[in-house]
């Protein structure tokens, strides 16, 4: 991030977390700080979910789309999650969520029924790594391209109605796709009857081609750096490539081309749902020549780089919730990584033992002690000294 010339700080973040009957917690209230904080436990202890409250008290869903059975407290019929998030500039909001398996969520705001969270503008945005997440780097493109889509959302909330033009444009056009071809309907007939779906599909096709790449742009620099910050060897490119480029013609052009077997299949394959981010490193495929490691520093540069880039864009970094985040990397990597979260932002971090957390003890770090059913402060993190 280019110091000089970056909006002001407006990042809201965790400042304080109240669990009640949720997973393994019957209880636990921590406050936070801005900076680092490192939570630590042993094994099965709830580090892990106690990122999942914090997720859960943001956003009113969990990131391991856990129904609510499971979020509640074996034995208990309701949990409660609080976070108290501060927003310079706008002060403090507390958000809460009521969970009671088979009832709607209770979602309030400062004690206010509301219908969602996601809007709220104190909400601070998350980045999360779990090692599941590794996916995105190592899995299908339809998990990057899910993923891709959720960044640009965040860097230009407008995109919004891009993509739900798109998707309802794909669904009809699949729709008649399918009573055409059990009507066993001629190409050359059918032409007739998909025309006006081509056209809406092709210019929401353009829109959210258009916007992707655009995100892309912002994004690549930031991850490149932060992968070399990091020390992944070699260059880290992240590339758009589009199915189709080009304007609403060449997409027209695209479906006509196959609209032979999009009638034989009932689908439509030329589209921005085909589309790929690949993720290269000195242009080879890091899914498939990178090592455990390297595609776990892949991984955290691409969050990394995304945080970069939507601060830049908007004023607000997301609070990093990074879970089990040091294993497969070298004590020289580990603490590159701290450094990084020590720059700038709010990071949640967890570990078996503190002590694989470089500088865990210095005093601007928070602390966080984990142990089967609780959850205690031993630090408050401050603001990292350097700029
Ligand atoms: N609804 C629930 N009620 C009680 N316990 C639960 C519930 N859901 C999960 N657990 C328990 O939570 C524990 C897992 O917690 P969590 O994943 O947070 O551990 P962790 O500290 O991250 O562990 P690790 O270091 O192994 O990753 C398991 O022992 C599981 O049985």
């Amino acid at each position: 991030m280019e110091g000089g010339d970056a909006p002001q700080d407006r990042s809201p973040r965790l400042a304080a977390l109240r669990l009640r009957d949720l997973r393994t917690y019957e209880e636990a209230d921590l406050e936070l700080g801005p900076g680092l904080t490192v939570v630590s436990g042993p094994n099965g202890a709830g580090k892990t979910n106690l990122l999942e409250a914090a997720y859960v008290a943001c956003t009113g869903r969990s990131f391991r789309a856990a129904g609510d059975r499971e979020l509640v407290r074996r034995g208990r019929d309701a949990a409660h999650v609080a976070v108290e998030v501060e927003r310079p500039g706008f002060g403090r909001a507390t958000f809460t969520v009521g969970l009671v398996p088979g009832d709607r969520r209770r979602l309030r705001v400062d004690g206010a029924p509301v219908d969602g969270l996601l809007d709220h503008p104190s909400r601070p945005l998350l980045s999360v790594f779990l090692p599941d997440r590794l996916a995105l780097v190592k899995g299908t493109p339809g998990l990057r391209r899910a993923h891709l889509d959720q960044v640009v959302l965040a860097l230009r909330p407008a995109a919004a109605a891009v993509r739900r033009r798109y998707v309802d444009a794909l669904r009809q056009r699949n729709a008649l796709l399918g009573q055409l071809r059990a009507r066993e309907v001629s190409p050359a007939a059918a032409a007739t009857d998909l025309e006006p779906w081509d056209r809406a599909l092709a210019d929401a096709a353009v829109a959210l081609t258009g916007a992707r790449a655009e995100a892309v742009a912002l994004l690549a620099d930031p991850v490149a750096a932060r992968a070399e910050e990091l020390g992944l060897a070699g260059e880290l490119s992240v590339e758009y490539r589009p199915r189709v480029a080009g304007d609403a013609e060449a997409f027209r052009a695209a479906l006509a081309e196959r609209r032979v077997g999009d009638l034989e299949r009932g689908f439509t394959h030329a589209g921005p749902h085909r589309d790929e981010l690949a993720l290269r490193r000195d242009g080879r495929a890091i899914a498939r020549f990178g090592s455990q490691g390297e595609q776990r520093l892949c991984l955290l540069a691409l969050l990394l780089g995304e945080a970069d880039a939507l601060q830049a864009e908007t004023g607000r970094r997301p609070v990093l919730l990074l879970d089990d985040v040091m294993s497969e990397l070298d004590a020289t990597r580990r603490e590159r990584l701290v450094a990084v979260l020590r720059a700038g932002g709010q990071a949640l971090v967890t570990v078996t033992e503190a002590a694989h957390v470089p500088h865990a003890d210095d005093p601007g770090v928070g602390r966080v002690e984990v142990e089967p059913g609780h959850a205690r402060a031993l630090r408050v993190s401050t603001i990292a000294e350097v700029a």
